[in-house]
């Protein structure tokens, strides 16, 4: 069992942030922790309310953790402001844990800001250098690269772009064409796709949380990168397929087990 640390935001209803990420390095075996950045009321209709955490109060979680517990990977999502990243990259460059997994997390899927612009360039400058691989899906790849990103092309030269601003790797995400769901993945020396049918259900909230915690699992278990991506994204292609009706809107992933079947989760569901 990996000991893995989530860095982000709480979402209430359970579906995206610490929730869904506690949920996969559950699933998959390991024991999960997690240092809060923001509240958010939210539910499968959109966020009502968000709250920020005060930087010295991450610090401390973050302290508290490393200084008791090995920690063998850590996903980042949700940061909020400049000032909570440079907290968080500051205290990741004192712990080095030896797995960094950066989700640049910038507007939730029902369209509510979850970085403020003015921290836009802390992420590029700070949080970016410091990852063993950050995911973004194609609307943070454009923010990020200030351009339009509409074909597979596209992405590829995105990921190739990202890798220039200091990450160890990049996965461009694509979930947001239309198509298979293609993701393209560069080390800096080959760029790799991975693609998987798409499903057809609207049943999505979480998805690249879901992802980045997987990767971080299989990362975290030393796998081979490609090998902890193709298996992450397995996974949450699964979960998608057996998304779960819950609340009025776009409702969440279905965190299983690997070693129970998903006909025995859904007749359970
Ligand atoms: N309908 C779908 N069918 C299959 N795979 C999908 C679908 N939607 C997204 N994916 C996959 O899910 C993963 C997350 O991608 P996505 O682009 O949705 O991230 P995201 O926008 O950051 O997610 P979110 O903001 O909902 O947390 C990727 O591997 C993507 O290819
Ligand atoms: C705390 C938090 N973190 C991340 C997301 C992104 O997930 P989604 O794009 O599915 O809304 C979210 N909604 N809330």
């Amino acid at each position: 069992m990996k000991h893995l640390l989530t860095i982000a935001g709480s979402d209430c209803s359970g579906g995206a942030g610490i929730q869904a990420d506690l949920k996969t390095f559950s699933a998959l075996g390991n024991y999960g922790m997690s240092v809060i950045t923001a509240i958010t009321a939210q539910n499968t209709l959109g966020v009502d309310a968000v709250v920020e955490i005060d930087k010295a109060m991450v610090k401390a979680q973050i302290d508290a953790i490393f200084k008791d517990i090995t920690v063998d990977a850590v996903k980042v999502g949700m940061v909020s402001n400049s000032e909570i990243i440079q907290q968080i990259t500051s205290s990741l460059l004192e712990w080095k844990p030896p797995v960094i997994v950066i989700d640049p997390v910038m507007v939730s899927k029902s369209g509510h800001h979850l970085l403020q612009p003015e921290a836009k360039n802390a992420l590029i400058k700070n949080l970016l250098p410091i990852a063993t691989i950050v995911t973004p899906n194609i609307p943070e790849a454009e923010v990020i690269l200030d351009r339009k990103i509409t074909t597979i092309e596209a992405m590829e030269r995105a990921a190739m772009d990202i890798y220039r601003l200091g990450p160890k790797s990049v996965l461009v995400k694509g979930g947001h064409l239309s198509g298979d769901a293609v993701d393209v993945f560069f080390d800096g020396v080959v760029i790799t796709k991975l693609s998987s049918p798409r499903i057809q259900k609207k049943n999505t909230h979480g998805t690249g949380c879901t992802l980045s915690s997987a990767i971080a699992s299989y990362l975290a278990s030393e796998e081979d990168i490609i090998l902890a991506i193709s298996k992450a994204k397995e996974y949450v292609t699964k979960a998608i397929d057996c998304g779960l009706e819950i609340g009025k809107g776009v409702g969440p992933l279905h965190h299983f087990h690997p070693f129970v079947s998903i006909q025995d989760k859904n007749s359970k569901a």
